[in-house]
């Protein structure tokens, strides 16, 4: 397992499915110049995504191929498909910049906060359940979808109060504008 170095940071967006952590990581990341790391899925892609930019679409035998290979730097299963993030390719993107950002399930944000302790800032996203209902609905995810993810809608909230920070998702570019004040504060803190 790679081990950070000391100035080394990965700011992890968690939260509840639908309340725009990946919208949000994307534009933060885009104003910090800082970059993410592409996981791997078993899931089927969705019609609205793309191979390579969404994530890496493989079968259930090369994802437990390469977990055998401890390929992974983490891995998860999420209602029945498998995820997770190739060590290899965390290890390539921190020699370009020493903090990266990921978008996880809590489940994955809790396995690498108990391995690198303050090295991992969660930055906790949040909506209504109404509000992330709706916001699926409009990009096209099928009502059995939704279900399953609604299914751990509470419990994912509740995670909200262990995150070093926390951040309401309406308004887009205030939101935006709020988690990179926040980001920012903690790069400034790593370079003292
Ligand atoms: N502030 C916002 N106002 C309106 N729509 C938003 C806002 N933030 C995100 N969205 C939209 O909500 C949908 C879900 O956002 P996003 O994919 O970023 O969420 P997520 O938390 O990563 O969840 P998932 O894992 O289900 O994709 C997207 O269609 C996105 O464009
Ligand atoms: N622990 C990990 N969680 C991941 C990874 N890639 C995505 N995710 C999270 O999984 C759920 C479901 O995602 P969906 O795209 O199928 O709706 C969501 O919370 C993602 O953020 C990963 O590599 N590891």
């Amino acid at each position: 397992m790679y081990n950070l170095k000391e100035k080394e940071m990965i700011f992890v967006f968690t939260g509840p499915d639908g309340s725009g952590r990946k919208t949000i990581s994307k534009l933060v990341g885009d104003t910090l110049q800082m970059k993410s790391v592409i996981s791997y899925t078993t899931r089927e892609r969705r019609h609205y995504e793309v191979e390579g930019i969404d994530y890496h679409y493989i079968t259930r035998e090369q994802f437990l191929e390469a977990e055998k290979n401890e390929e992974f730097f983490e891995s998860v299963e999420i209602d029945g498909n498998f995820y997770g993030i190739k060590e290899q390719e965390i290890v390539d993107r921190f020699e370009s910049k020493g903090c990266i950002y990921l978008v996880l399930n809590i489940e994955g944000t809790e396995q690498l906060k108990e391995k690198f302790g303050d090295k991992v800032i969660r930055v906790f996203v949040h909506v209504d359940r109404e509000t992330a209902v709706q916001r699926q609905k409009e990009r096209g995810n099928s009502e059995e979808e939704i279900e399953l993810h609604l299914n751990h809608f509470d419990q994912d909230l509740l995670y909200k109060e262990q995150c070093e920070t926390a951040v309401e998702n309406y308004e887009l570019a205030h939101t935006v504008f709020e988690v990179t004040q926040t980001i920012e504060k903690y790069l400034l803190e790593k370079t003292k």
